[in-house]
């Protein structure tokens, strides 16, 4: 048996993760944090996100190093925020459990600090701003794209629902660095004020409104070509 903990259990992505958990035979979920003073603290996730009664008791931040010691997962799930996120992974990492990091918006530093945390504890790590095959299918195109289209301007566009905490997301960051990798570009974040488009830039634009679950447009711009 797989045994899971989940921080950001009631979270939008959460939520979904535990329903995932409970649908499968070799896996159970042990644990699942929110933040500090949360006020549903002690009350039973199955019961709080819809499942009926599933006997494990929602946790907050601070009794995350307890909790863990007691109910010893083997997998620490995170989809929360960056700064929370960053201290969740030291805790789970330093009980040397292995980790799934969905959360976005890190800061090259906060990026740094993961990987040495995890380097440092000798855990396991699947760490990906976007789970969606499709997305990642689309970076393998993307990647090709900019090689064979080498002369073409690039803007990538991405929409999310008006509840996001990051801008811009962790999928056109990383669309933005494959393009990077495979082209000397420099990012410019909107184009307010800017003149000119220059050769070398690739603009990355955020949208946000409504429960759009996230779409991420990337357009090759050639002269007379379309
Ligand atoms: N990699 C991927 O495929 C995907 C990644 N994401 C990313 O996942 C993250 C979460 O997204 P989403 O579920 O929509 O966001 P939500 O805001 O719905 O959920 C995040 C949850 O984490 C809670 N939280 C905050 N701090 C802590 C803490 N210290 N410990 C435990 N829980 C905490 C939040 O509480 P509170 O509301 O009180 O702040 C909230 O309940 C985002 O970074 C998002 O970009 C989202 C979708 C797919
Ligand atoms: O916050 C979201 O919702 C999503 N966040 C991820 C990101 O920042 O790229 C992945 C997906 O787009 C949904």
């Amino acid at each position: 048996m797989i045994k899971v903990a989940v921080a950001g259990a009631l979270g939008r992505m959460g939520r979904e993760i535990i329903k995932a958990i409970c649908e499968q035979e070799d896996m159970k979920l042990v644990a699942g944090f929110e933040r500090k003073g949360h006020e549903d603290r002690g009350k039973d996730i199955g019961e709080l996100i819809g499942l009926g009664t599933l006997g494990v008791k929602l946790s907050t931040a601070d009794e995350m190093d307890n909790v863990l010691k007691e109910t010893k997962p083997d997998v620490f799930v995170d989809f929360t925020i960056a700064d929370a996120c960053v201290n969740n992974v030291k805790i789970a990492a330093e009980n040397k459990v292995n980790l799934v990091i969905g959360t976005t918006g890190f800061t090259e530093e906060q990026k740094k600090e993961i990987l040495e945390t995890i380097e440092k504890n000798n855990v396991a790590a699947v760490i990906s701003e976007n789970f969606a095959i499709g997305v990642n299918i689309f970076f393998k195109v993307v990647e090709f794209l900019t090689k064979y289209l080498k002369d073409y301007d690039i803007e990538i566009i991405e929409m999310h629902h008006r509840y996001k905490k990051d801008a811009p997301s962790g999928t056109a960051l990383k669309i933005a660095e494959i393009i990077k990798s495979n082209r000397d570009v420099e990012l410019v974040f909107g184009r307010y004020g800017k003149c000119e488009r220059k050769e070398n830039e690739v603009g990355v634009h955020a949208l946000r409104g409504g429960d759009v679950v996230g779409d991420h447009i990337v357009i090759f711009a050639g002269d007379g070509r379309g």
